[in-house]
């Protein structure tokens, strides 16, 4: 096979007859394009488009059905493929037509327009839909097929998907619980994101990625770690769902369709958490329909439980679902984290140029995370319970709990063994700002905003321990923001920060990829490493708008309610926090400026000499870069160009926390440098304010000033010449103008001409600008008096000036008046 065969994958024709499916696996690192040639095809409900490559990887599995037969030409090498023809979906479609039977009644009986066929003993509600069932038996694909057969039917129906599966995280990170509206179809592509991706994580060219979820952050893959407060989120969500429905009582119509863990579909016994938890779904969501998907044991169960009041409906299982084993699960939760800072790039197979995931442009998909700065002192850290507990049947007889399941502890992150590295930390949503409203566990109904990943072991473990004798010790984050609220929740919003503090609670999470790979050079495969190149790759990318938060990020946060991340859908700030006190506000702009680098790399050698002084802010970080660049044995130049946070990507993918990753970096962090004093030369106000403004009218300019030295001219003079002589420069006599009255007078002409000009100018322009403010100028009793008199010494200059040219005229005249009055007498004389 020669090379130019090798770089060309292999491409396959399947024919699908009617109701049939191709279903495929792939190994890690490889991907597969699946192009349909004719007929129509969808995956997981979700149509596909003819002619288009179609792409699919992280390990996915999935199948292409057919309704009514098509062909399919699919390039790439999948671990497993074949066409089966024993599918559940005509099932599946029943169900989607009895929901949406379920759907137009209840719209019409909402808006008071029943069919005269309506059997009125039917119930008018909306379709609302707990799944479940054992492990692997499709409950995730069954609520995506239904869901996505709803958004086809071309309706406007918008049915609100749950997921309170912590261990595939839905829109965000694993550990979360989560509720969107669904308004199109949601496309398979990898298991990264199997829901479809929140509208910060995407772009937005498909409306299923660019969904607003609801999140609460449960913190553990499984529900069986803290069933009280999964059973708390649970009634969290029902309660905003009911919230939403208040407003939006068209989307009610469309139902909702609740994804379980398969915790809840299998166990051991009545007393089992488990009926619990379903019990709280039900309740929360208002559930009047239960599908039990392959589990007949279970589907008598719910009959029992729940059979008289609502309907029970068990579902057969495909054969076609995997059986997903602990290190794919734990390999998907790491594509999704990546997926989820990182977004997704998932290279098509040799020899396809133009492909698709799921219908969006491959070049859209990439993120890249920031840099910001914070206080330790601005952050509080959270742990919900203990972080190893003990079941409360296993205490000895009578003993109680030290500390309850639902309880907030608070976490001192300078403490070694706080357990935060590879930790993931959700970020929540403000506090009420009204403190009589606050209550002991408020944290656990607060939603999640975005997400934290600790990835830095050798910084915290160093720097933490010694935190007490090192001041503004930094521990390395990643930190991201997301949209996690759906629109028409309105009980909900981005608040005020009310206090400037962030609230977190904890959960431990598979370590990280990040510290485990390399790259393919062999270097390690770091979080700074993942900066540099994904902001190589996308140098060429459309650019993507920026966090204005740099070194404020918290304190803008708290101005302007969150609108930071409202405004800045893609952002991945890189976190750093320290312990040092307030960050100082104009330092972002320092790091985003080269030249206010400069000046304070300058400043800092002054500061350098009188390490007496203070050093506070956050422009420690800046410093320290300038500090280490002008050392003796210089780094590589990445370490001295900061990260620019104003762009959302870093300047050539280094952080301020590159110097601090080896030994040398320490030690420049230990002898940190003072705070930048700020030079004269150093405001530029003025020149702003001279460039963009009229010019300033003052009645008397000198007098804001400092009064003029009381110097006469010849005093003046004489001291040019005394400095002329001290200096022994010859220059100054030999160039020095000849003063004569007429160049006097030539210069004094010029110059109030120009003050005049100036003058008149800058009130005319002032003028203007109020004019097109909208400020009717002659309205103004004073101003009109104002400029009556300025109008009357302009008359009067212009006045004196015609004088002064008459008076001349005049002198002239009589010049020469007395010349040949002279020269006539000295004629006469002659004569
Ligand atoms: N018909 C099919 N053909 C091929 N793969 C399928 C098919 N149906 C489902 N799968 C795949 O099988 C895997 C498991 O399916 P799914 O996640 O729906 O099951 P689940 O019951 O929700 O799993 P869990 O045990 O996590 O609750 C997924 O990767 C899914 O894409």
């Amino acid at each position: 096979m020669t090379s130019e065969e090798k770089s060309v994958a292999a491409t396959k024709e399947w024919h699908l007859e009617p109701e049939t499916e191709y279903r495929f696996e792939l190994d890690p690192g490889t991907s597969l394009a699946i192009k349909l040639v004719r007929g129509h095809a969808e995956v997981f409900g979700a149509e596909l488009a003819e002619g288009k490559h179609y792409l699919f990887g992280s390990e996915c599995k999935a199948a292409i059905f057919t309704w009514q037969g098509c062909t399919i030409e699919v390039t790439g090498q999948p671990s497993t493929e074949y066409v089966s023809d024993e599918t559940p979906m005509a099932a599946y479609a029943n169900l989607h037509i009895a929901f949406e039977q379920m759907r137009v009644r209840a719209l019409r009986t909402l808006h008071g327009s029943p069919a005269h066929d309506d059997d009125p003993s039917a119930s008018a509600e909306p379709p609302r839909v707990l799944v479940l069932g054992p492990e692997h038996s499709g409950k995730t694909t069954l609520c995506k097929t239904l869901v996505n057969y709803a958004v086809r039917a071309g309706q406007g129906w918008s049915p609100l998907l749950v997921n309170v599966d912590p261990s595939e995280g839905g829109w965000a990170a694993s550990g979360a619980v989560s509720a969107a509206p669904v308004y199109a179809p949601i496309p398979t592509s990898s298991p990264s994101n199997p829901l479809g991706s929140a509208a910060t994580s995407a772009p937005t060219a498909l409306a299923s990625n660019a969904l607003l979820p609801l999140v609460y952050w449960y913190g553990h893959a499984e529900t069986k770690r803290n069933p009280l407060l999964m059973d708390r989120l649970i009634r969290n969500l029902g309660d905003n769902v009911d919230a939403k429905y208040d407003f939006d009582v068209e989307g009610k119509v469309s139902g909702l369709i609740v994804d379980t863990p398969s915790s809840l579909g299998a166990g051991t016994g009545p007393s089992d958490h488990r009926h619990k938890l379903i019990k709280a779904c039900v309740d929360a969501f208002k559930i009047n329909v239960i599908l039990v998907v392959g589990h007949e044991k279970l589907n008598v169960e719910m009959q029992r439980t729940y059979g008289t009041e609502l309907t029970v409906v068990k579902v057969p299982k495909s054969g076609g679902v995997v059986e997903l084993d602990h290190s794919y699960r734990e390999r998907v939760h790491n594509y999704q984290l990546h997926t989820y800072m990182y977004g997704q790039i998932i290279p098509p197979p040799p020899g396809i140029s133009s492909a698709t995931l799921g219908g969006e442009a491959l070049t859209e998909l990439a993120l890249a995370p920031s840099s910001t700065v914070i206080d330790f002192d601005d952050l509080s850290i959270f742990r919900i319970g203990a972080e190893t507990m003990a079941p409360s049947s296993a205490l000895p007889i009578g003993a109680a709990r030290v500390v309850s399941e639902m309880q907030p502890v608070r976490i001192d992150p300078a403490q070694p063994g706080s357990g935060l590295l590879n930790a993931v930390l959700g970020l929540l949503a403000p506090p009420n700002p009204d403190e009589s409203e606050r209550y002991d566990e408020e944290i656990l109904d607060l939603p999640v905003t975005g997400f934290l990943i600790i990835t830095s072991s050798s910084l915290i473990t160093n720097l933490w321990q010694a935190s007490t004798t090192i001041p503004g010790a930094l521990l390395h984050v990643y930190w991201d923001i997301i949209y996690t609220y759906c629109s028409a929740f309105t009980t909900y919003g981005l608040a005020t920060f009310a206090d400037n503090s962030i609230i977190l609670y904890k959960a431990r999470m598979n370590e990280l990829p990040y510290n485990r790979k390399r790259a393919k050079d062999g270097t390690p495969f770091s979080n700074q490493g993942c900066h540099a190149t994904r902001a190589a790759d996308l140098k060429s990318q459309s650019s993507r708008s920026s966090l204005t938060a740099a070194g404020d990020g918290i304190s803008e946060r708290t101005e302007k309610g969150g609108c930071a991340f409202l405004r800045e859908p893609t952002q991945r700030p890189l976190l750093q926090f320290r312990q040092t006190p307030k960050v100082d506000v104009r330092n972002g702009a320092a790091k985003a400026n080269p030249a206010k680098v400069e000046s304070n790399a300058e400043s800092h050698a002054d500061g350098a000499q009188s390490p007496a002084k203070g050093s506070t802010g956050a422009n420690a970080i800046v410093n320290a870069n300038a500090d280490h660049s002008s050392s003796p044995s210089p780094p590589s130049s990445s370490t001295s160009t900061p990260p620019d946070p104003s762009n959302g990507k870093p300047s050539d993918g280094s952080t301020a926390s590159d110097f601090l990753s080896g030994p040398a970096g320490a030690a420049s962090f230990l002898h940190r440098p003072q705070h930048p004093v700020v030079k004269a030369k150093d405001f530029k106000l003025h020149q702003f304010f001279s460039l963009h403004r009229p010019l300033l009218l003052l009645a008397h300019p000198a007098s804001i000033l400092e009064p003029a030295p009381n110097v006469s001219f010849e005093s003046a003079t004489e001291a040019r010449m005394a400095e002329a002589d001290a200096t022994s420069s010859p220059w100054l006599l030999d160039e020095f103008p000849e003063a004569t009255a007429d160049a006097d007078a030539a210069a004094a002409r010029q110059l109030t001409r120009a003050l005049t000009m100036s003058h008149a100018g800058a009130a005319m322009a002032w003028e203007n600008t109020l004019r097109r403010l909208g400020l009717d100028l002659d309205k103004d009793a004073e101003r009109v008096g104002l400029r009556q008199q300025m109008d009357k010494e302009w008359q009067e200059v212009m006045m004196d000036s015609v004088k002064r040219k008459r008076r001349k005229k005049m002198k002239k005249h009589k010049l020469k008046k007395r010349r040949k009055a002279t020269r006539a007498t000295r004629l006469k004389i002659g004569r």
